[in-house]
């Protein structure tokens, strides 16, 4: 463990908590809790969970084996938060557009230091916030000013995550976003999302165009749409399955790069998509939120068993 100027003294000392201490793992700082009913892990970087599990259980998130945990590097696995802006600036409608001077995606909260503002543990649970304040530091990248807020909620019954954005702006402020989760699973083509049947989806791989979805979704090569859906889901693996239940949101992305974008990117081994598929609770596409100042909207979503 070694000191750092972004760990908050006062009320937040760890000599006040009895399951959650801190870490440095690579070069970053990180909460790791152990509590008796379960464990996680969440950076302050990016307020990114990269662990959690039941006691007993294996792990509910996949981490890449190869993910790099370095200052300004967006993990690879876990939950990454995208906000203010989901996927390809291009590709954001043109209210979301213009407030973006950058051609990174999926936003700069994933690699921003956030601030811990408050943990609470019991006997049954543990909640933990962080707070990023979208100022002037990052005028580079965006014209805006807005607060998020990301609260964690674990328990023996799984993870809950509600992130709130409030305008700071004058002006009414247009954002995508979305709570990036990638989950494992022993064998994809022998996976299936249930829930989004009867919804249309845009092809992100076939011109953007939309399609109809009947049934389930089943995993075939490279696999990336905007599903026009924010219904609770259920994940179907050979080695179990799990319940997403959105909050706040009427679009779910759910990807998997396949063999060939697999080699293309970072931080992710040629066959890992294989063993992984992303279902990201989301505002994008035509889902993206307009706040007046001072409003506050919550995206979320429960992580839970089948
Ligand atoms: O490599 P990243 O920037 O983390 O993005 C990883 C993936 O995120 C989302 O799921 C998008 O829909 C994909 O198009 C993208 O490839």
């Amino acid at each position: 463990m070694s000191e750092s100027s972004h760990r908050p003294s006062r009320a937040l000392s760890p000599g006040q908590w009895s399951f959650t201490r801190w870490a440095t793992i690579g070069h970053l700082e990180a909460l790791v809790i152990q509590h008796p009913l379960f464990r996680a892990t969440l950076f302050l970087q990016g307020a990114h969970l990269t662990h959690f599990a039941p006691s007993g259980e294996s792990e509910w998130l996949w981490l890449s084996d190869t993910a790099r945990f370095e200052p300004g590097r967006a993990i690879r696995g876990g939950i990454p938060v995208c906000w203010p802006w989901f996927g390809d600036p291009q590709r954001n409608p043109p209210e979301v557009r213009k407030r973006i001077h950058s051609d990174k995606a999926h936003g700069f909260a994933r690699t921003a230091l956030w601030k811990l503002e408050d943990v609470r543990e019991n006997a049954h649970e543990i909640e933990i916030s962080l707070s990023l304040d979208a100022n002037e530091d990052f005028a580079e990248e965006w014209r805006g000013r807005a607060l998020a807020l990301l609260t964690f909620h674990f328990s023996v019954r799984g993870c809950q995550l509600a992130l709130t954005t409030t305008n700071l702006s004058e002006e009414p402020l247009a954002f995508s976003q979305a709570l990036h989760t990638y989950l494992p699973t022993p064998d994809i083509t022998r996976t299936r999302v249930l829930g989004l049947g009867y919804s249309q989806y845009i092809d992100t791989l076939d011109n953007w165009e939309y399609k109809p979805q009947e049934g389930p979704v089943y995993f075939d090569g490279e696999t990336d749409r905007i599903y026009e859906s924010g219904e609770p889901l259920k994940i179907v693996t050979p080695g179990g399955s799990r319940r997403l239940t959105p909050v706040g949101s009427d679009s779910t992305v759910v990807w998997n790069p396949g063999p060939e974008k697999a080699r293309a990117l970072s931080d992710f081994p040629d066959s890992a998509w294989k063993t992984m598929l992303c279902v990201e609770t989301a505002n994008a596409a035509g889902d993206y939120r307009v706040l007046n100042n001072g409003q506050s909207h919550t995206l979320g979503v429960l992580i839970g068993r089948k």
